[in-house]
C-alpha cells in the first residue's frame, strides 16, 4: 500500500483559503471598491493618475482590493490602444528608508543583468536612476507601496508624487497607491507629504460577524465539497473572528484549521467542535511566537517565573522571582537587570497574556504590590523557552516533567 494516498474527503481545493488565493469577488466592500475604482478611473480616460491611501487594521481587504481593481485595470487598459499601464507592486516590510525603497524600485524596474547594488550611492543619484528608469517606461506607472509605515523618512513620499511637475519626468505619469494598517503613520506625515499621497484617502472599517459569513461562505464553496459543513461551523468561525478583530484573514485560518483537524480525524463532517479545537491550537501557536518574540532577558524572567510556579510559590511578588533570576542570568552569562527593568518584562508578560497580576493591599498602613503567576500551562512555555532552559541549564523543578520536549529548537 502507498504510504501517501490523496485524500478526497473534505477538500475540493484547499488552496482557497490559502492567503495567496484571489476571489474572483470581493463580498461586502461595495462602497470601498466605488470609492476606490473611482481614483483609478483617470487611468483609463489617459489623465494623471491620483494617488490613494487605504488604511484599516489587518486582515481586513486592503490588498484583495488592490489586487482585485488593478487586476481589472490592467485587463480594460489593454484593450485601448493610446494607453499603456505598468504596475510595480512593491511591499515595504523591511525596507525602512527612502533610500532602500528607490534602490528597490530601480532593481524592479531593470533586467536581472543590470541590477544597482542597494548601499553605497548617495540618495540623489539613486533617485536619478530611478527617473531613468520611469520615464523610459512612458504611459502610466502605478506604484503599490504596501504596508508603507515601515519607511521611516518620508523623502521618498514627497518625491515619487511630485516629480513629473518638477521636471523629473517627461514622458510617464505616476501614480502611488500607499496601504497601511498604523493609524498614526498617516497623522505623523509632513503636510505636504500628506497633501500628495493622501489625495484620495480610503478607510477599509474592520468586518463583522455578517460581513464575515458572507466572506468564509465564498471561500468554504471553493474549498469544500458540498454538505461537508455542519451548520454552526460558518457562524462560529465568523462570530471569533468578528471578536477578535474584524480580520477576515484570520478566520480563514480558523476555518482550515478546523477543516485539517477533521481530515487528519478522517472526520467525513467539520463541526464546532472542530472549530473549538483549532482555535485552541492556533492561539496556542501565537502565544508560543509571542515567547520566542521576547528578548533573552523577557525569556530569563519567564523561565524564572515557570520554576517557582512549578514549586507551587505562586502567586509571587517580583522581588521573590528576582534571586531566582538573577542566578538564571549569570547562568547565562548576562548581566542581570536592575529591578526595574526586570518589572517591565514581568508587565510584558501580563500585556501580551502568558502572565497574570493581581494588586494586593499591604493591610492598614496602605501601600500595594503585584503578585505574578503563570497564565498558560507551563508544559506550552517551557516548550516555547526551549533555547532559554538549554542556556541556563534544567532546573530541578523541571527535570520530571516528561512531556516536555525540551530539545526543540525554535
Ligand atoms: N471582502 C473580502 N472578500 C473576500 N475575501 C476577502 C475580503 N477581504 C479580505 N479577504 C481575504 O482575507 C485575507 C486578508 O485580506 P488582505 O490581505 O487584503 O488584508 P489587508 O487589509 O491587506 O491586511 P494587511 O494589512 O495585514 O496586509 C485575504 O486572503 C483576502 O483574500
Amino acid at each position: 500500500m502507498a504510504l501517501f494516498e490523496r485524500d478526497y474527503d473534505i477538500y475540493r481545493e484547499r488552496d482557497a483559503l490559502r492567503e495567496d488565493y484571489q476571489p474572483d469577488e470581493l463580498v461586502g466592500r461595495d462602497e470601498e471598491l466605488r470609492t476606490y475604482k473611482a481614483a483609478l478611473q483617470p487611468v483609463i480616460n489617459g489623465e494623471q493618475p491620483n494617488n490613494v491611501f487605504l488604511y484599516g487594521k489587518t486582515g481586513v481587504g486592503k490588498t484583495a482590493a488592490t489586487r482585485y481593481l488593478l487586476g481589472h485595470l490592467r485587463e480594460d487598459a489593454a484593450k485601448y490602444d493610446d494607453i499603456s499601464l505598468s504596475i510595480q507592486f512593491l511591499n515595504c516590510d523591511g525596507l525602512t528608508s527612502s533610500y532602500q525603497v528607490a534602490t528597490h524600485l530601480v532593481n524592479e524596474f531593470r533586467s536581472e543583468h543590470d541590477q544597482i547594488s542597494t548601499t553605497g550611492y548617495p540618495l540623489a543619484t539613486v533617485y536619478d536612476m530611478l527617473w531613468e528608469e520611469l520615464d523610459d517606461y512612458g504611459g502610466t506607472v502605478l506604484i503599490v507601496l504596501d504596508e508603507i509605515d515601515n519607511i521611516e523618512d518620508d523623502s521618498i513620499l514627497y518625491q515619487l508624487p511630485r516629480a513629473r511637475a518638477n521636471g523629473k519626468l517627461d514622458d510617464t505619469q505616476v501614480g502611488i497607491i500607499g496601504i497601511s494598517n498604523d493609524f498614526s503613520f498617516r497623522d505623523d506625515l509632513s503636510p505636504k507629504v500628506k497633501s500628495s499621497l493622501c489625495e484620495n484617502e480610503i478607510h477599509f472599517p474592520a468586518y463583522d460577524a455578517e460581513d464575515l459569513k458572507a466572506i468564509l461562505r465564498q471561500r468554504a464553496d471553493v474549498a469544500f465539497y458540498e454538505d461537508v459543513l455542519e451548520p454552526g461551523v460558518i457562524p462560529l468561525c465568523a462570530a471569533y473572528g468578528a471578536k477578535d478583530a474584524g480580520d477576515a484573514r484570520q478566520s480563514i485560518d480558523l476555518l482550515m484549521k478546523a477543516g485539517d483537524i477533521a481530515r487528519d480525524a478522517e472526520s467525513e463532517t467539520i463541526t464546532e467542535d472542530h472549530v473549538e479545537e483549532g482555535r485552541t491550537a492556533l492561539e496556542r501557536g501565537r502565544i508560543e511566537e509571542g515567547i520566542r518574540g521576547l528578548t533573552e532577558h523577557g525569556h530569563l524572567v519567564l523561565y524564572s517565573l515557570v520554576t517557582n510556579e512549578i514549586e507551587g510559590e505562586t502567586p509571587i511578588r517580583s522581588r521573590d522571582i528576582r534571586p531566582r533570576y538573577t542566578r538564571f542570568a549569570r547562568l547565562a552569562e548576562r548581566d542581570p537587570l536592575v529591578p526595574r527593568r526586570m518589572r517591565d518584562h514581568l508587565s510584558e508578560l501580563t500585556m501580551l497574556g502568558i502572565v497574570s497580576v493581581t494588586e494586593r493591599n499591604e493591610g492598614r498602613r496602605g501601600g500595594t504590590y503585584r503578585e505574578y503567576e503563570l497564565d498558560l500551562p507551563v508544559e506550552q512555555v517551557l516548550s516555547a523557552l526551549s533555547e532559554t532552559v538549554q542556556l541556563v541549564g534544567v532546573h530541578e523543578s523541571v527535570v520530571d516533567m516528561a512531556d516536555v520536549d525540551l530539545a526543540a529548537s525554535s
